[in-house]
């Protein structure tokens, strides 16, 4: 299950830096409902949860854009002010207002994260969440779902000047954890975890059943795919 990077690292794991959307929590009922509250008070047509799956993973700023570049190409008879700043920003501040009222309502800790974490947590490890989520969301949805505890460190998309897939997040997050990218195993469920942690150094594996973009997890280049966090207790 695990390759040879994982089998035998030339030196032992010290740390892990975990996302959270699609990982950890299952957070698409939040989002959908959240978008398209703000959706409803910009008089523009709701959009499918199945859409919205492929657009999370790069931070609010790109879902908010994906999603009214999405509504406004399926109903260009009503579009609003024509892809204006404004139009940008009045959706911005609808969508916060939404999805911190709603924040952990329509969404679950996915099964096996308590005991992967737990694992993890006996080896010793240092734990910190990383996630392209405003750290202002992810922090009570940690939270609210008895995860904040396994973390000494939680930074969102707006902690660093540019999000995963670069790689600058991962190598403040393991500098902010004292240890080395090498001895730092990243945990995710899509391309920008994987890629964000090639570039750092970070061995990586990936989940099967978050979101990837609308694309196969398993084409992503990664050390392992793994069908439930509780996996990770297998570890060598
Ligand atoms: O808010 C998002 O785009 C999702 O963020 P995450 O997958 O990095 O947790
Ligand atoms: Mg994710």
């Amino acid at each position: 299950m695990f390759n040879v990077a994982l089998q035998s690292p030339r030196q032992p794991f010290q740390a892990a830096i975990v996302d959270l959307d699609g990982t950890m929590v299952d957070t698409l009922g939040d989002f959908s409902a959240a978008l398209n509250l703000m959706l409803q008070d910009l008089s523009l047509p709701p959009v499918a949860a199945s859409k919205v799956e492929t657009m999370v993973g790069k931070g609010s700023e790109h879902l908010i854009r994906a999603v009214l570049h999405h509504v406004q190409a399926i109903a260009p008879q009503r579009q609003a002010p024509a892809g204006s700043e404004s139009l940008y920003d009045a959706a911005w501040a609808s969508y916060q207002r939404h999805y911190l009222a709603i924040n952990g309502q329509f969404s679950s800790v996915y099964p096996g994260v308590t005991e992967g974490l737990e694992a993890l947590q006996a080896r010793g490890w240092r734990l910190a969440c990383l996630t392209n989520k405003p750290s202002d969301f992810a922090r009570p949805l940690l939270a609210a779902k008895g995860l904040a505890g396994y973390f000494s460190q939680v930074f969102g998309g707006d902690a660093f000047e540019r999000k995963k897939p670069d790689p600058l997040p991962l190598l403040k997050t393991c500098a902010a954890l004292g240890v080395a990218p090498p001895q730092t195993l990243m945990v995710g469920d899509s391309a920008n975890d994987a890629q964000a942690a090639r570039a750092a150094g970070c061995p990586v594996v990936l989940v099967t059943y978050g979101y990837n973009h609308g694309e196969p997890v398993r084409g992503v280049d990664a050390d392992a795919y793994l069908d439930s966090l509780a996996m990770l207790a297998d570890l060598p």
